[in-house]
Order: C-alpha cells, then sequence, then structure tokens
C-alpha cells in the first residue's frame, strides 16, 4: 500500500467539519463558544486556509516563495489589517477575532500566516502610535497588502535585552541620520515599509524611538537571505542602515515613546504568534487522528492501541488548553486590563510550547512516514519551532511572569 501523501492533504482534512464519535461535536473544535459572526469569519479563513494556502505550503516552504499574491487574495478578505479602524481600510475586529482567524489561516501555512500575523502588528503600530497623516500615508496600502511591513527591534547585540539596541538616529533639522543594524527581520528585503526602533535619546528604554522607513530610501541595505529550520515561505534578513535620512514626519509617537510602542505592538504579536501555533497543532492533530485510523501494525489500526489512545488524548486536552489561555489573554488585551502583557507573555509561553509538543507527538505517531517531506507534519513541527524564540523567547516571557509576581 502506497503511504505516501499529497500535499494537499492537510486541505482535504481541513476542509471535513471536525466532528467527534456520534456526530458529536469534535472537543477540539476551534468553533466552539464563538458567536455566529465569529464562526462565520472563522469558516472564511479556514476556507482559503485549506483551498489557497495547503495545497501550495510544501512547495512554498522547498522552493522558499514569499507568497505575495496570495497574500493580497487574503487581505481582499480583510486579513491585512485585522485589528485596524476601518477608517483606513482595516477590518476593526477585536483581538479574539484576529487570534481566531490565525489560527484558522495557519492550518494551512503557519509560515506565512506567521509572515501576515507581523505585518498586521505593524500597521495596528501605525494606526495607533500615529499621526492622522501617516495613518492616511501608510495604512491603506498595507491594510490591502499592495504594500508589505517589517517589525525591526532586533539586533545583531540586542536580542532578549532589546531596551540596549544601538542603532543610532541623530537629529538634524527636520531630520533624523540613521545608522546602525536589526537582525533576524522577517520579509527584510522583500517588503516595503519599516518599522524601526533606534536610539535618539540616552541609554535604556526611555532613549528609543519608533521611525517609519521605505524602502528605497537611499542608504538602506539587506544582508543575505538566512537559511532557516522551517518559517521559509517568509524571507528574513538583515536590515542595514547607513547614514539614511528620514523625516521627523516618520516617527510614530514622541521621541523616547519607542520602546513602549514596539512593547505594546508586541503584546498583540505575542498572542497571534501562540495562535499561529495554535493552527498548527490543530492541524497536527487531524493528521495524526487520519493516521492512527489509516494505518494498520500488529494486524490492527494503530487507533486501537491504547498508548497512542491516551496520547492523542494528551493531545487533544493541551491543545483546548493552550486555546483558552491565547483567548482568555486576547480579552484581557481588548478590554485593556492591566495585566494584559503579563496575560499576554504567559499565553505566549504555554501555547508555543505546548503546541509545539503536541505537533512533535503527532509526527512521532506517524513513525517513519513523519520525517518525510511528503508528509506534512514535519513542516508544522519545523515552523512552529521558532515560536518559542521569538517576539520574545519563552525564557523572557517566564521573566516577565516572575517580575509580576515577584516585584508587583
Ligand atoms: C521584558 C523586557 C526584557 C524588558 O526589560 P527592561 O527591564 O529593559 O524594561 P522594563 O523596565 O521592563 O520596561 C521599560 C518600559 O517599557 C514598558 N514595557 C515593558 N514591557 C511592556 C509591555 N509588554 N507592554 C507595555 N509596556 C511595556 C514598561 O512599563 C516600562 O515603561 P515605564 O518605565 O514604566 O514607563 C523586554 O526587553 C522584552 O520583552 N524583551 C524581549 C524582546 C523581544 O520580545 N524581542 C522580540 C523581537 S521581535 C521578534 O522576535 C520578531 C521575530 C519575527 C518577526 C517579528 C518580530
Amino acid at each position: 500500500m502506497a503511504w505516501r501523501v499529497a500535499p494537499g492533504a492537510v486541505a482535504r482534512l481541513l476542509l471535513r467539519r471536525p466532528a467527534g464519535r456520534r456526530g458529536i461535536a469534535s472537543c477540539i473544535d476551534p468553533s466552539a463558544g464563538l458567536t455566529e459572526e465569529q464562526k462565520e469569519f472563522q469558516k472564511v479563513a479556514l476556507d482559503f486556509a485549506s483551498k489557497e494556502m495547503a495545497p501550495h505550503m510544501a512547495e512554498w516552504d522547498e522552493k522558499e516563495i514569499f507568497p505575495v499574491e496570495t497574500m493580497r487574495k487574503a487581505a481582499q478578505l480583510g486579513f491585512g489589517g485585522i485589528y485596524v479602524k476601518p477608517d483606513v481600510g482595516g477590518s476593526g475586529l477585536s483581538r479574539l477575532d484576529t487570534s481566531i482567524i490565525f489560527e484558522a489561516l495557519s492550518t494551512g501555512c503557519t509560515s506565512t500566516t506567521a509572515y501576515m500575523s507581523i505585518h498586521n502588528m505593524c500597521v495596528w503600530m501605525i494606526d495607533t502610535f500615529g499621526s492622522e497623516e501617516q495613518r492616511c500615508r501608510f495604512c491603506p496600502s498595507l491594510c490591502s497588502m499592495e504594500k508589505f511591513a517589517s517589525y525591526c527591534l532586533t539586533e545583531p547585540g540586542s536580542g532578549s535585552d532589546a531596551a540596549s539596541l544601538l542603532t543610532s538616529a541623530q537629529r538634524k533639522g527636520d531630520t533624523y541620520v540613521l545608522n546602525g543594524s536589526k537582525a533576524f527581520i522577517s520579509g527584510g528585503g522583500d517588503t516595503d515599509v519599516y518599522v524601526v526602533m533606534c536610539r535618539t535619546g540616552g541609554p535604556g528604554p526611555k532613549g528609543i524611538s519608533c521611525l517609519v522607513l521605505e524602502k528605497g530610501t537611499p542608504g538602506l541595505s539587506f544582508g543575505k537571505k538566512e537559511k532557516k529550520v522551517g518559517w521559509n515561505s517568509q524571507p528574513t534578513r538583515a536590515v542595514i542602515f547607513e547614514d539614511c535620512v528620514v523625516p521627523v514626519g516618520n516617527r510614530l509617537g514622541a521621541e523616547g515613546q519607542g520602546f513602549s510602542i514596539a512593547m505594546k505592538g508586541l503584546n498583540g504579536g505575542r498572542i497571534n504568534i501562540a495562535s499561529c501555533s495554535l493552527g498548527a497543532a490543530h492541524a497536527s492533530v487531524l493528521l495524526a487522528q487520519e493516521h492512527l485510523t489509516v494505518r494498520k501494525q500488529f494486524g490492527e489500526p494503530l487507533a486501537n492501541n491504547q498508548y497512542l489512545q491516551f496520547r492523542l488524548a494528551e493531545m487533544a486536552t493541551r491543545l483546548v488548553a493552550a486555546r483558552l489561555m491565547v483567548r482568555n489573554a486576547a480579552r484581557a488585551l481588548q478590554e485593556g486590563r492591566e495585566d494584559a502583557a503579563v496575560l499576554c507573555s504567559m499565553a505566549k509561553l504555554f501555547a508555543t510550547d505546548e503546541c509545539f509538543a503536541i505537533c512533535n507527538q503527532a509526527l512521532q505517531m506517524h513513525g517513519g512516514y513523519g520525517y518525510l517531506k511528503d508528509y506534512a507534519v514535519q513542516q508544522f513541527v519545523r515552523d512552529i519551532r521558532v515560536h518559542q524564540i521569538l517576539e520574545g523567547t519563552n525564557e523572557v516571557m517566564r521573566m516577565i511572569v516572575a517580575r509580576n509576581l515577584l516585584q508587583g
């Protein structure tokens, strides 16, 4: 019997309405408890993921294709500025709605959806902290994904210790002169708009400002395309600034507000990335479910093996727990609660760790087949591994939670 699974296997599983035994809704159904409206756009996102993304995810990964046209199609559905205000082209949806959409899209291609989440974070930052003129200048073409954005915080010498960044912006009349470099920039080189955290004042967080740069600015250049374990449908490059002249009118917020803007962007970013992990884990559970049912060993389906049944039950339980954490944090952020930033960190920590474990277990259940590129499960494992590292490592997430508990 041929076991090889066509690249469209995930799409086929996604299109099947998730159902448990005897027609009772599956316990991992992501639409459980949602409003009718949320179920509606979740369905739109799942359909898009299964028809427009899942059939191509292996090719985008293999050939390192940044699927610009597919993302533009997604933007026509409102996914280019999901939590951006409607007057500048956004969809004006809530953080919870956003999480539901990213979870659904990620089942079709986690790497592409993760880039879209970063893009959405950048547009939200401009929408929220920009002047009317800046909002009108940048947001419409970003929401439609005619243009793409990159978030530039990390530097070769500052990762977790983000407030020690060195890229400098020296004020000269109505302009800043920008010098320095950024590392690991998603979309870098292929995107049009760069949201850059840089130093306009003294050391520490209060000396940081946020500038928006456009591709084509003299002195703006890019490093080589990095070779990565996953996230291959989005390019990653260093971004280099050599005497880049940026108008003062491109600064978001006041001088010294940049670190706060960057962190507020990341609060949402962290639950968005966690949502992408949920999608990958959901798809992996579906793949494992199917494999256990179809694959026979010792004369019977693997699904009859109690050890594997227990592992599958654990995977489903961890998925549902992670989803609850993410949705709880999304609600807290939407309500502007004081504990929102810490809850976002807890959700990012829990969901990205748990979902990686789920995907990895799904791969294990596939035996040797799980290690073959013909099977989608390995791509979900490779794509979400990095979610434990970026938008704040999970060690930094633990630090944020511990600080909250011990320092008030
Ligand atoms: C938590 C952290 C380690 C911060 O520590 P310090 O002790 O230096 O700063 P501290 O004294 O805690 O704070 C300064 C001001 O900042 C406000 N604020 C902090 N967090 C937040 C927050 N979450 N929300 C709102 N405000 C925040 C804080 O209140 C304070 O302001 P105040 O003085 O009170 O007015 C921070 O640096 C961090 O988090 N690192 C991870 C970086 C990190 O996450 N990269 C990821 C880079 S992006 C990335 O990886 C990507 C990859 C793929 C593409 C997309 C991006």
